[in-house]
């Protein structure tokens, strides 16, 4: 039995249809990553999970509780981490901690041992107010607050969102090691870097799941020959590879550009840097690339966007 089903599941907010006849499965111990840019429908669904949205249509279940039927059920075995305003701010750290686990009927003391790691880092800072905390530690109170009363699944929308590298890096440590103890969790983040550290994602756009698969899977699916270009000139060079008629599409990526072709193309490098010379590009470098999640998902949206929506 899975850890969270969801079929079917359809929501709108007034003329917005947010989610669209979602369907998808998390299996237990699993950490599933729901990947998608903003308004793609993300906290849509966890709230659904979360059981504190009703869905239009559909069903869903988590850990073998329907949402609507056995919400009760839902709200002992699930930890939800909201993207924003989980915490209360007004409240110092230990306040916070200690109101979230009195709300499960718990204490910090009963859970310590699940917390004992995150709880650590933020005894220095106990006393101080959850306002004043920042932007890696809030999130690591929040995780905190959410794994209280030592939930089964952990709900996750956006933990790492305006949150420094460094922090970002030591978050998805800590829920490798939640993930150890068999928490099954389900993330989302718009970053595809952090896309590739779960074991399966669902790619999300516009409310619709355009894949499910594993990180290597959806690298691995990628059908087009893949070049990153330089050039002295960013701008002029995107425009340029837009043009070069064996193009099958072309964006920036980083600090050069993403060229696909639509057909394999032996001395595609030579072609490539004789065609640019010609346009008055300098400093020309072009070399074949492996495709990463984001290029992925960026062939998926181009497909969505060129057929109808159901
Ligand atoms: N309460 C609401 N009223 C009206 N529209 C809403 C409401 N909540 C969300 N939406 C719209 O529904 C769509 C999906 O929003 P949702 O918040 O689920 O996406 P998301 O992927 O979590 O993005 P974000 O990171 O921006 O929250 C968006 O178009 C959003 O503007």
């Amino acid at each position: 039995m899975p850890a969270v089903e969801l079929t079917n599941i359809s929501k709108a907010y007034g003329a917005t249809q947010a989610v669209r006849n979602v369907s998808l499965t998390v299996e237990p111990g699993e950490l599933f990553g729901l990947i998608g840019p903003d308004g793609a429908g993300k906290t849509t669904l966890f709230r659904i999970l979360a059981t504190l949205l009703l869905a239009d249509a559909g069903t869903a279940t988590v850990a073998k509780h329907d949402v609507v039927r056995e919400f009760r059920a839902i709200r002992n075995v699930v930890g939800y981490m909201p993207g924003r305003f989980s915490l209360y701010q007004d409240l110092t750290v230990q306040e916070n901690l200690e109101f979230f686990a009195a709300v499960f009927r718990t204490t910090v003391r009963e859970n310590y041992e699940l917390v004992r790691d995150i709880y650590e880092q933020l005894v220095p800072f106990k006393d101080r107010r959850a306002g004043a905390l920042s932007g890696g530690m809030k999130q690591k109170l929040a995780l905190c607050c959410a794994l209280i009363h030592k939930p089964e699944l952990l709900l996750l929308d956006e933990p790492t969102t305006g949150v420094d590298a460094v922090s970002r890096q030591e978050f998805w440590h800590m829920l490798s090691t939640l993930k150890e103890r068999g928490i099954t969790i389900v993330v989302s983040t718009p970053y595809m870097d952090e896309a590739a550290l779960c074991e399966r994602v669902a790619l999300l756009q516009t409310g619709q799941v355009l894949r499910v698969d594993t990180p290597a899977a959806l690298r691995e699916s990628y059908p087009w020959p893949l070049y990153a270009v330089r050039a002295a000139r960013m701008h002029p060079l995107l425009q340029d590879l837009r043009a070069y008629p064996a193009a099958h599409s072309c964006y920036a990526f980083g600090e050069t550009a993403h060229l696909s072709l639509a057909q394999p193309d032996a001395a595609a490098e030579a072609h490539l840097k004789a065609y640019l010379t010609a346009k008055g590009h300098h400093d020309v470098s072009v070399a074949p690339v492996p495709a990463t999640i984001e290029d992925t998902f960026m062939d998926l949206l181009q497909t969505h966007h060129s057929a109808p929506v159901s």
